[in-house]
């Protein structure tokens, strides 16, 4: 709070000094005037050193344009103190006001987003850099170049120097009703106020300037930088009304995405100003803006591109995932029932209905307690891959049911059809030789129920799948390595088998 007090006390001075030298621009007025604007350099630079990473670069932007402000007035005091007969201050004055523009662009139309591409970044410095080049451009050639003797030329400069100032402060204004968290809130209700201050009193100084400066008229570049103090220091956080107020997602995107306009806006103005002096520098400079602003919506367009195949791709990697058994790499549960149920769901359409094969592994627990459990996981993996390698068609589903029991899906095939392939199926596993000492066979062999689709079979997977399930079982009960059809009566029944079971039944 005493930081405030100084610059009340500054205030005051000023006006004190000015009123007894009776001139605006004398040392001690000019220099109370640096004061201050220190003073708001000071704070904001303070404001950047004390707030999070994602929000530093904006204020640190917010001190460069006060800095600049003081270096301009700084270099006045100097002009005042050592005379500037070679012109040498003067022109450093103009670059000091030229480059204020480059943090005062960046502040208000960068989204600041994290993942924006470089190139953009680059884009928009350069931009900036164009505005402050035709900015200094303008005031060396109207105010001290051959057109200076033009009376039309300050006014040219004035109007270009409103139009630049509230241009900065009613983008600073939107920024701040676009912005969602209250530290960007706070932030843009700082630059905003400053700006906007600053563009008024300009207004009034540049104008009053035409007419000879009265002694108080520098006491008014105090004001938006006393303010910039006052709201920096004294109310340190958002005031109710902004903590309260939230702008919707969309609003805040639209702004945000709008919002670099003005850096392509500002050139256009200056370019359209600057025809003339040089009409063709004029055309170059607006042409250069639009091409710019272009090719900024082009790469931020090709990015978005980019990140949307990648969100694509891995949606596809996560839908291929989620429908995937971790440890055999085939299908699972979910995937089965869904594939199941389109091929139920066809069958009713069409009248080509399914088969379902239910496969089961023979004697597992077994094979797990002599060889171990990775060895039953390697077993797993072998059988999918057996089953899943099986010259099925491609809109066939293999799927691991759960523990040791593999589904198989065939659509448009008949029970007669199901059975060739349950028989081809079984010798397939039988040839990979998977020794297993508690098998007759002396290898892993599996059994396999067949139930199919008919007219009155329902959509709801559950029901064929039970079908095939009882149909398993049985073909268990009957001794196993041999498979069985839903829907057969109980006697005659073991309609298809194994060789192993040619060569002789396997026995626990
Ligand atoms: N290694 C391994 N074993 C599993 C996995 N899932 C289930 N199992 C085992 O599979 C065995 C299944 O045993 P049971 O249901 O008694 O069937 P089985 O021993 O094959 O007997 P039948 O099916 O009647 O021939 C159990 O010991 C489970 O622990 C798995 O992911 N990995």
């Amino acid at each position: 709070m005493r930081v405030v007090w100084v610059v009340v006390a500054l205030l005051v001075a000023h006006l004190v000094l000015a009123n007894r030298s009776g001139h605006a621009q004398d040392v001690w007025p000019q220099a109370a005037m640096v004061a201050v604007q220190a003073m708001a350099a000071w704070a904001a630079f303070a404001r950047y050193r004390r707030s999070p990473a994602l929000i530093r670069l904006p204020w640190l932007l917010l001190a460069l344009a006060v800095f600049m402000q003081v270096l301009w007035a700084f270099t006045n005091v100097a002009a005042l103190v050592l005379g500037d007969k070679s012109g040498y201050l003067a022109a450093m004055a103009t670059v000091c006001s030229a480059l204020y523009m480059i943090p005062c662009m960046f502040m208000v139309s960068r989204s600041f987003a994290r993942n924006e591409p470089r190139v953009v970044i680059a884009l928009d410095l350069t931009l900036s850099c164009m505005v402050a080049v035709l900015v200094y451009q303008f005031f060396t050639e109207l105010l001290s170049g051959p057109r200076a003797a033009d009376p039309s030329s300050i006014y040219v400069v004035i109007y270009m120097a409103d139009a630049v100032d509230f241009s900065l402060a009613f983008m600073a204004i939107l920024r701040l009703l676009g912005a969602r968290s209250f530290r960007w809130r706070f932030f843009y209700f700082a630059a905003s106020s400053y700006l906007l201050v600053n563009a008024i009193v300009a207004t009034i100084y540049n104008r009053v300037e035409l007419h000879g400066l009265p002694w108080w008229a520098g006491s008014l570049v105090d004001i938006p930088h006393a303010l910039l103090v006052f709201v920096l220091v004294a109310m340190r956080q958002p005031s109710r009304q902004l903590r309260a107020y939230h702008p919707s997602l969309g609003m805040s995107q639209t702004i945000a995405s709008f919002a670099p306009i003005i850096l392509s806006m500002m050139v256009v103005l200056l370019g359209i100003v600057i025809s003339r002096i040089s009409f063709v520098s004029g055309l170059v400079v607006a042409c250069a803006s639009v091409l710019f602003y272009g090719l900024r919506v082009a790469f931020i367009q090709s990015r978005n591109l980019d990140q949307q195949r990648a969100v694509d791709l891995s949606a596809l990697r996560l839908e291929q995932q989620v429908g995937r058994d971790s440890l055999t790499g085939i299908a699972n549960r979910a995937m089965l029932d869904t594939r199941l149920r389109h091929a139920l769901e066809e069958g009713q359409r069409t009248g080509s209905y399914c088969s379902v094969l239910m496969i089961d592994i023979d004697f597992f627990k077994q094979y797990n307690d002599s060889l171990g459990h990775i060895a039953g996981d390697v077993c797993l993996v072998k059988v999918a891959s057996a089953l899943s390698s099986s010259q099925l068609r491609t809109r066939d589903l293999v799927a691991r049911y759960g523990g040791e029991e593999f589904a198989v899906v065939l659509v448009d095939t008949t029970a007669e059809a199901a059975l060739e392939v349950a028989r081809r199926l079984t010798t397939t596993i039988e040839r990979l030789q998977i020794v297993h000492p508690q098998c007759a066979l002396g290898y892993v062999t599996v059994s396999i129920g067949i139930a199919t689709q008919t007219a009155e079979t329902p959509t709801d997977p559950v029901i064929l799948l039970d079908a095939a399930d009882r149909a398993l079982y049985r073909a268990k009960s009957r001794g196993r390595n041999c498979v069985d059809v839903a829907g057969l009566p109980e006697s005659g029944e073991i309609i298809g088998q194994g060789s192993a079971q040619a060569a002789g039944r396997a026995t626990p």
